[in-house]
């Protein structure tokens, strides 16, 4: 099947994009040829970057869409061998059925579509392109093989971990509905089903530095807690003083097939919870950077989370919902109700250092111009928090810490947009993947309507500011528990005490080309 390039149809990779010399093609039938397609006839060309697909006027073209498929979103494209005698075969046209035999050569296309109302929700898709030219066919098949090899980098062996117990335990079935695409993209996937809480993590740590090498990537298949036992483990590898094994450890990227209760690091980095688009990105090796915000509690080892963290009424949300877990994502409503009606607040003094940039109420997607301005005017200095000089509780001074205190019903630290069923726009709808940038968001002490009321905004908006709301943009935040204590829910892990966290901007790659929009 494979063929070498020939001369005078070169192809040559410029930044991650497949360059095809169509200047000077050897034959013309090499880059623009007829073929049949649903039964229709479509004129397909090679661009430098894409195959287009154009119908040709015939009987119902007019239902039919003309199509351009990058290389880089193939995952591939073979020759169908003849099977047998061909019988003709009704296709159908629009709203009539034309008779016409099916040639018996053909081009398979695996791809995929996106939905029409929400472009980051992406569908399997099958081109067959019909032709009785063999020769014609097994030319194409090669050329588009050859663009797709150079489009884009993937991932050639992956470490892919499941948890059997994440979600409703359909972790496992959800692995076997996406495996066939890294088939047909030849991704060797190295497959470890977790046997026990921190198994993920521990088989990562011990790694060798040859086995960390051999990987592109690390996969979790599982909810928002199998992600951060990955993250973390990669994290504590990157920080070793064995060079060589933090630096293969640095080049992998991440990737999560959301097969948990709330799957918030799939839905923020995709837009979607389908299973089928996170795998697809893995396969097609997109990247995007993430911001990771590292957390440190007094005598406790740092833990790095992309979502939040969270103290009070979310933290004794989760901590509550821990006995219910047989009822799955339920035991969130009712957890969260219980603890509603409770009505607690808690005291807490809060140091933060604001944030030079500002979320100015845009969200966050694909080629993010915020996250492009922010990597414009990263100075990659980490705050320190060893001399925190607070002072009145005004925004004026963005370079000096302040100071807030007082009694609260929620304590939120937001790293990304955190977007989950329950709030599909995002619990902090303005936060980014990589600006940089912690959102607190402090709920001062209110009624259990007022609460409600604020509560009640969060599945269409996000949290908001209001009343007893504030949110302030921040690059490091101190919060000091003062009094009866809640806990801390750190992307669904439960700790206690005071915390420092700080956002270290695009500390990992993930397999993920940000939020498609169009
Ligand atoms: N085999 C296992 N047995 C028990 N616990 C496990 C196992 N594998 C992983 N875990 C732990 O289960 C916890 C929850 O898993 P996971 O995040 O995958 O699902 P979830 O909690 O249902 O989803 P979400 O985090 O999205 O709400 C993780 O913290 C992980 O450490």
């Amino acid at each position: 099947m494979h063929r070498k390039t020939r001369p005078g149809h070169s192809l040559s990779s410029l930044d991650g994009i497949a360059e095809l010399d169509l200047e000077a093609p050897v034959d013309s039938s090499a880059t623009e040829a007829l073929f049949i397609l649903r039964g229709q006839d479509v004129s397909a060309k090679l661009t430098k970057s894409a195959l287009q697909l154009t119908h040709q006027d015939g009987c119902c073209s007019w239902t039919r869409e003309d199509l351009t498929v990058p290389f880089s979103e193939i995952f591939m494209a073979a020759k169908r061998e003849a099977r047998g005698k061909h019988k003709a075969s009704w296709w159908a046209c629009g709203s009539m059925l034309c008779r016409r035999r099916k040639p018996a050569h053909a081009v398979v296309i695996h791809t995929f579509q996106r939905d029409k109302r929400r472009p980051c929700k992406w569908r399997p898709l099958r081109l067959t392109l019909y032709s009785e030219n063999a020769d014609l066919v097994s030319q194409w098949a090669s050329d588009i093989s050859d663009a797709v090899r150079v489009a884009s980098s993937r991932p050639q062996s992956l470490l892919v971990f499941i948890n059997p117990f994440g979600g409703n335990r359909q972790a496992a079935q959800i692995w076997q509905s996406v495996a066939p695409i890294f088939q047909l993209t030849g991704t060797k996937c190295e497959v470890v089903e977790t046997q026990w809480a921190m198994h993920a993590r521990e088989t990562v740590e011990r790694l060798s530095t040859e086995d960390l090498q051999r990987q592109d990537g690390i996969i979790a298949v599982g909810g928002d807690g199998l992600f951060q036992e990955v993250l973390n483990a990669v994290l504590t590898v990157r920080a070793r003083a064995d060079d060589s094994q933090a630096l293969a450890a640095a080049r992998l990227r991440l990737g999560h097939i959301p097969a948990g209760s709330t799957d918030a690091v799939a839905f923020s980095i995709n837009g979607t919870r389908s299973a089928f688009t996170a795998a697809a990105h893995i396969a097609l090796g997109d990247r995007v950077g993430l911001d990771v915000m590292r957390v440190d509690s007094p005598g406790e080892l740092p833990c790095f989370s992309v979502c939040y963290a969270a103290y009070g009424y979310m933290a004794d949300l989760v901590r509550s919902s821990e006995s219910m877990r047989c009822l799955g994502s339920l035991r969130y409503g009712l957890a969260g109700a219980a603890n509603l009606l409770r009505g607690r607040s808690y005291h807490a003094k809060i140091h933060y250092l604001p944030s030079s940039s500002r979320s100015q109420g845009l969200e966050c997607q694909s080629s993010c111009a915020v996250c492009a301005a922010a990597e414009e005017q990263d100075n990659s200095g980490l705050p320190s928090f060893s001399r925190p000089s607070p002072s009145a509780h005004s925004h004026s001074h963005a370079s000096h810490w302040q100071q807030a205190d007082g009694s609260y019903k929620s304590i939120m630290v937001i790293v990304s947009p955190c977007r989950s069923d329950m709030s599909p726009a995002g619990l902090s709808r303005y936060s980014h993947l990589s600006d940089g940038r912690l959102t607190l968001v402090l709920v001062k002490r209110c009624s259990v309507l007022q609460y409600l009321r604020f509560m009640a905004t969060i599945p269409y908006t996000g949290v908001r500011a209001g009343p007893f709301a504030e949110l302030i943009d921040a690059k490091a935040v101190e919060i000091l528990p003062e009094g009866e204590q809640s806990c801390w829910n750190i992307d669904g892990e439960l700790h206690t005490g005071s915390i420092k966290a700080q956002v270290h901007r695009c500390l990992v790659d993930v397999f993920s080309r940000g939020i498609e929009t169009r």
